[in-house]
């Protein structure tokens, strides 16, 4: 539990969360004991030491050196899924976690073409993830989205074979997959590589959203708008970019800010220079998330924790950020003006946190 006098505002305070990875809420627990389950065999620790043991996997999640280097771990991870189940357990898991910590809402990424390349087929992801999805509604009240995910380290024509599936399958229309984005390795694969599949998807009405700025520079951050991305995740780099900063403040683009995340893989030094003071002060939305909370030592209200302990928020920005957090999501604006009330309520109840100021 973190020491601010706002700890039991802040697990109180209804969020949304916008970026979460599921597989990056494999555990080195649950790596470990599916491995088993699936008779999967995990790298040799003669070669790789970080796999001796549960530890040894948790010790080094503390040393990641870059984006890449974390990434190797979390496709290493991922590949002790292999049945419809291991995916719905997987996604129950996350939104029971997330609930304790007072999410109302979750749009949750996905990356289906890592788990079709290894012989999975790209049904049992989805209908894995999604009976997650609907347990969570159905028994915690939970609204939620899957996103899809392009990944940028395989080659576009895989990102091209995958869309087929998701466009054939009917997934859109059927509300079963809400949105699509894109992520991994950022630095180096073209800026615009998925120019085709969100072109594409902006004549369908798909939401987008992609992973810029995390730690690419502000260009990666224009190229994903200019592609139709109207929301960017991390974007923590458009500080970099004065013109660019005002034109997304303008928009009301929602960037998904992942503090711990920032930190282990070594983006900025500290919570303390992720900039949501200068993100506050320019107008520019955030919604602030956990990303692969198993390999980033925190899930949102520890997020939420560090961010009050670096910054030091009132109620009252506190209260912005929990309402632009539902403002910029994809639910309908019944759900929508559900949540804020339940926000309001809640403020309420923190008055005199507040400092007497009329709310
Ligand atoms: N932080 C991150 N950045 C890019 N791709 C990711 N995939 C999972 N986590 C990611
Ligand atoms: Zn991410």
């Amino acid at each position: 539990m973190c020491k601010s006098p706002l700890h039991d505002f802040l697990h109180g305070l209804p969020k949304c969360e916008h970026h979460v990875h599921l597989e990056g809420c494999m555990s080195p627990e649950l790596i470990f004991t599916l491995a088993q389950r699936n008779n999967i065999s995990l790298p040799d620790p003669a070669t790789n030491p970080a796999y001796a043991s549960i530890a040894a996997l948790t010790a080094r999640y503390d040393h990641f050196s870059s984006l890449d280097d974390f990434l190797a771990f979390y496709f290493q991870g991922m590949a002790v899924l292999m049945n419809e189940a291991d995916f719905a357990d997987l996604a129950w898991w996350y939104f029971r976690k997330a609930h304790s910590d007072g999410v109302h809402h979750a749009e949750v990424f996905f990356d289906p073409q890592v788990h079709i390349d290894r012989g999975i087929p790209y049904e049992t992801v989805v209908n894995g993830f999604a009976q997650g999805c609907q347990r969570a509604e159905n028994e915690l009240g939970l609204s939620t989205r899957l996103i899809l995910c392009f990944v940028r380290h395989l080659p576009v024509d895989n990102a091209a074979s995958v869309y087929e599936k998701f466009v054939s399958s009917g997934h859109f229309e059927a509300g079963v997959v809400h949105g699509l984005g894109w992520s991994s390795t950022e630095v180096g694969p073209p800026k615009d590589m998925f120019r085709e599949q969100y072109a594409d998807a902006l004549t369908r009405n798909i939401p987008l959203t992609a992973h810029a700025g995390e730690e690419g520079d502000p260009t990666y951050i224009s190229t994903a708008l200019e592609l139709g991305a109207t929301r960017i995740d991390h974007g923590i780099r458009l500080i970099e970019d004065p013109e660019l900063m005002k034109r997304v403040a303008a928009q009301g683009t929602l960037l998904t800010v992942c503090p711990l995340s920032n930190v282990r893989l070594r983006c900025v030094p500290a919570v303390e220079h992720v900039p949501i003071r200068k993100f506050l002060e320019a107008g520019v939305k955030f919604s602030i998330n956990s990303d692969d909370p198993a390999y980033f030592g925190g899930y949102i209200l520890d997020n939420y924790c560090a961010v009050q302990e670096a910054h030091q928020l009132s109620v009252l920005e506190w209260r912005i950020i929990a309402e632009n957090s539902v403002q910029q999501s994809w639910i309908e604006n019944s759900r929508k003006a559900e949540l804020l009330d339940k926000i309001q309520s809640h403020v309420k109840q923190f008055m005199p946190l507040a400092g007497g100021v009329e709310l």
